[in-house]
């Protein structure tokens, strides 16, 4: 559905991104990770004919974007990383404008457009000024005008940038849905954890390489082969902080109020013995999974040591 083949991009002197190799299979939700500057936004500008390449070639579903870019705008909606604002608009207005330049046959309108609000929980904000959003119902409405066209492909720059913690929950919300719908989604984020339950696979992008690519569990795997893991207790915690110190693959326990932390460097089959000595000594485990902070560690991980020397 995108792929992307040799593709750089030279800004002069700036090399924004060098031999990108992309492939995004059909219904795929891809997580592009990176940190500022890294070429995220100019690969999702290239793929929405909103720049042209310095070399290689990026396809989305299977129209070139430099030969078919009508096309490619026709299979995909893009969502920048800011929200033009235009004055004076009702939210409805404001899809009606967009549904208009993609010539939406006006008898079609109302019923999309009314479908569209719901699907992005804007229903009620029908008849707002759209300067009055807030940043994250400005978020949903600029999703809800890349659906207009009803395309395959979404390529969201950074849509959870700037979002408090409930608005971030009702975009990943409706992201779900658009993923149930099949929807082929290249994401960006800076942030790795924001990502990481919504995606089936991921790209770490740094200093306008791919220095990492796949399934979130491969990537990580290959990363670092360490796993910063969390254990919640309800009894027998001092068992449990026996346990743990004893077992060879853990290192750097911390104990804390209601459990511990730690760095597992076990396999999945070692992690599960760990458990299982757990519940057998009689401690009450109530969580026992990886820390959420595990994806910071493997981005810091992954992105080590890129671009020193
Ligand atoms: N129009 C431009 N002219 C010159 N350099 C540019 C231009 N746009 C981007 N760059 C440079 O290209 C590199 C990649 O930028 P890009 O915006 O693609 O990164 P990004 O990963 O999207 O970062 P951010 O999260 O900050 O948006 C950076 O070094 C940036 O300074």
């Amino acid at each position: 559905m995108i792929n992307t083949v040799h593709l750089s991009k030279n800004y002069g002197k700036v090399q924004a991104l060098i031999d990108l190799q992309l492939s995004i299979e059909q219904g795929k939700v891809f997580g592009f990770i990176g940190p500022n500057g890294a070429g995220k936004s100019t690969t999702m500008m290239i793929l929405s004919t909103l720049l042209e390449p310095t070399e290689g070639e990026a396809f989305v579903c299977g129209y070139d974007v430099r030969k078919e870019p009508a096309a490619v705008r026709q299979s995909l909606g893009y969502m920048p990383d800011f929200f033009g604002v235009y004055d004076n608009l009702t939210a409805l207005e404001y899809l009606d404008f967009y549904a208009g330049a993609f010539k939406i046959p006006a008898g079609k309108r109302k019923r999309l457009l009314a479908d569209l609000l719901e699907l992005v929980n804007l229903s009620d904000k029908a008849e707002a000024y759209v300067d009055s959003l807030s940043r994250g119902m400005q978020q949903r409405l600029s999703l809800a005008r890349c659906l207009i066209h009803d395309p395959q492909v979404l390529i969201l720059d950074e849509p959870a940038s700037g979002l408090d913690p409930r608005a971030r929950i009702e975009l990943r919300e409706i992201l779900k849905q658009l993923r149930g719908m099949k929807k082929t989604i290249l994401i960006s984020s800076h942030i790795l954890p924001e990502l990481a339950e919504l995606c089936d696979e991921i790209g770490i992008i740094e200093k306008g390489r791919l220095i990492a690519c796949g399934a979130l569990d491969e990537v990580s795997i290959r990363a670092s082969g360490v796993t910063l893991m969390m254990v919640k207790t309800l009894s027998n915690h001092h068992r449990a902080a026996l346990l743990l110190s004893e077992n060879v693959f853990v290192e750097d326990l911390d104990e804390q109020m209601d459990g511990f932390r730690f760095r597992f460097v076990g396999s999945d089959t070692e992690k599960a013995a760990l458990l299982h000595d757990l519940v057998s000594a009689g401690v009450a485990v109530s969580y026992f999974g990886e820390s959420s902070e595990n994806l910071e560690a493997v981005f810091l991980a992954i992105t080590e040591g890129v671009g020193k020397g």
